[in-house]
């Protein structure tokens, strides 16, 4: 049975510093919070005994432990019900590992995450699930893939596209692969590169990165350290593990990752563009429930004719979905030597359970030579990394 909250007591004003003749002084200021303190453990406690039974309800039901949409209900609210003067960020992270802890009483999630440790995938992970679960960094996005697929974790989280740079290539080319993995969830990440290094900033000769990050500092780069060269690296992550080892290099990396590897900002905030956000999917096994207010990504490939894409999507707009994304993709399904083949990713607003989605899809399909729904799940909030 879960304990009742410590007690009816309403925070004490009688005892509080402000009614007592004398001025406050330090020592009771913070007797109060010691006060303040206890009462919040014992409704902490109490919080993550309730979410223990939910746990074992939901696997009484065969349902999973972690909820996405849930999850983003419980900090919206705590956002919307605050007056301050906690700043936002600061409720939404004790939410968050408020939420992480009480899952990890249940069980232990693995999340696989392109690595190492403190790579922009692993600060995704990290927003998105906490610190209470393993984080298990691999050393390509594939391989994300393969760890979710072979079931060793129950996530992976991949980069799907920069909004500076573009799709990403590696992971688009996973879900042609592994069309049966499933968007979970989506994280906007909005990111902020560090040029990071063991040496000045003078002494600098290459700078190493990975493509993505060094195309979204090109312009800073080309401006203030023309002359060095740059080398693609696995990660953002890994390029700092190369600073730190080689003298007279630097890494475009995250400011965590300079903290981890023990690195200086030689200069902060290098992207190009203000705006810098990258959206990062967490793949699993199965979709997300519906909340009224998700997504839904698509994969496609159409006939190879004319207004063969028209005809598809038109009928979005004939049945008032709206479309969010759209990229082409290259590939070598359903092509031959004379005739290429291009797949067409696609977000679209609503759940594929809405019935109006629905009754869409079922006519998009007869329009497409191949149709894969790769997830419905609950539009995200931009997170600061
Ligand atoms: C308790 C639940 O399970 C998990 C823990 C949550 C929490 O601590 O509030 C919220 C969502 C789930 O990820 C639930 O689904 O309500």
């Amino acid at each position: 049975m879960p304990r009742k909250p410590s007690s009816d007591r309403k925070p004490s004003t009688a005892s509080s510093p402000a009614d007592t003749k004398r001025a406050p002084t330090l020592a009771s200021f913070r007797s109060e919070i010691d006060r303040i303190d206890k009462e919040l453990i014992t409704l902490l406690n109490h919080r993550a005994e309730i979410a223990l039974q939910i746990g074992q309800l939901k696997q009484k039901q065969g349902l999973e432990v972690w909820s996405a949409a849930r999850e983003d209900e419980v900090i919206a609210r705590a956002l919307a019900t605050s007056r301050g003067p906690l700043p936002a960020e600061t409720l939404r992270l004790i939410f968050r590992e408020l939420m992480s802890g009480s899952r990890s009483l249940q069980r232990t999630m693995r999340i696989a995450c392109l690595g190492p440790k403190y790579s922009y995938s692993h600060l995704a992970a990290v927003a998105k699930f906490g610190e209470a679960v393993e984080h298990v960094p691999v050393g390509s996005i594939a391989a994300v893939f393969e760890e979710v697929n072979r079931r060793h974790v129950q996530f992976g989280i991949v980069p799907l596209e920069n909004s500076t740079d573009g799709r990403i290539a590696d992971t688009l080319d996973m879900f042609v692969r592994l069309p049966g993995l499933k968007i979970r969830a989506e994280i906007r990440l909005r990111v902020h590169h560090c040029l990071l290094s063991r040496s000045e900033w003078g002494q600098v000769q290459r700078i190493y990165s990975k493509s993505q990050a060094l195309s979204q500092c090109r312009h800073w780069i080309g401006k203030n350290l023309p002359e060095a060269r740059l080398i693609d690296v696995v990660s953002t992550a890994a390029a700092a593990e190369h600073a730190q080892r080689e003298e007279f290099s630097a890494a475009v990396a995250s400011q965590a990752a300079g903290v981890s590897y023990g690195l200086k900002v030689l200069a902060a905030n290098i992207e190009d563009q203000p705006h810098n956000i990258t959206r990062f999917a967490v793949i699993s096994e199965r979709s997300e429930e519906r909340t009224g207010r998700d997504k839904t990504t698509l994969m496609l490939r159409v006939p190879n004719q004319p207004g063969g894409l028209v005809e598809a999507i038109s009928l979005f707009k004939k049945n008032g979905i709206n479309m969010t994304w759209i990229e082409s993709f290259p590939t070598s399904d359903g092509a031959s030597d004379s005739d290429p083949n291009y797949l067409f990713f696609l977000d679209i607003d609503g759940h594929a359970d809405d019935e109006p989605v629905k009754k869409t899809l079922d006519l998009v399909r007869k329009k497409c030579e191949r149709l894969e729904i790769l997830g419905s799940y609950p539009r995200g909030e931009c997170i600061e990394s």
